[in-house]
């Protein structure tokens, strides 16, 4: 896999720094309010495994699939749920979090069903953001680190399914997109 990297954005040692400041900061805002962290499939699953255990609060996690992207690059604007909450959000803070928000879509129609859905409050937490791409407005209240307009893969990111398994995040060389 390593071969297919043009170039690495960031480290192990760096993401995990993101955790920890991320971590801190919800310390903050939620102390001894118990919110419900909801991870959203499958991108978010390696970042949000890796933030709650620098978290030291009690949380409840829930995780829902939802999907635009499908085998490519480029989002199709169509967010489908593909798994619900086994939980509801009726009157609880939740945290909604993100590997990466891209366009912007996918969390759009997310605030949308938890305000729907009457929980208390809605935040979002995303490892990445990607505001160079956004096509709608959304706010991000928690951000590891602001990314370049770059398709990006690892830690949880994918190219076609592959990649997320890779400790680090970077970019692919060209040639493996036109396989
Ligand atoms: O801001 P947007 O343009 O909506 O893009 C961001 C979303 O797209 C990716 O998920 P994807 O739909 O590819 O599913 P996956 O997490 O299973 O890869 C990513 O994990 C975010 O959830
Ligand atoms: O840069 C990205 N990489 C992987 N998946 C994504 N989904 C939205 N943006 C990205
Ligand atoms: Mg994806």
């Amino acid at each position: 896999m390593d071969n297919d990297i043009l170039k690495v954005l960031y480290s192990k040692e760096q993401l995990h720094e993101f955790n920890v400041k991320l971590a801190a900061e919800l310390k903050r805002d939620y102390a001894g309010k118990y919110p419900l962290m909801v991870c959203i499939l499958k991108g978010a699953v390696l970042f949000m495994t890796d933030l709650v255990r620098e978290l030291d609060e009690y949380v409840e996690l829930d995780f829902m699939d939802v999907s635009s992207y499908g085998g490519g690059t480029e989002s199709s604007g169509d967010v489908k749920i593909l798994k619900d909450l086994d939980t509801s959000v009726k009157g609880r803070d939740v945290i909604i979090v993100e590997d990466i928000v891209d366009t912007g879509a996918t969390l759009v129609a997310l605030m949308k069903l938890f305000e729907t859905r009457q929980a208390n409050s809605v935040k979002v937490c995303s490892l990445l953001d990607k505001p160079s791409r956004r096509e709608e407005e959304v706010q991000v209240d928690y951000v590891g680190v602001t990314v370049p307009n770059e398709f990006v893969v690892g830690y949880g990111l994918d190219y076609a399914e592959k990649y997320r398994n890779l400790p680090y995040i970077g970019v692919l060389k060209p040639e493996i997109y036109s396989k």
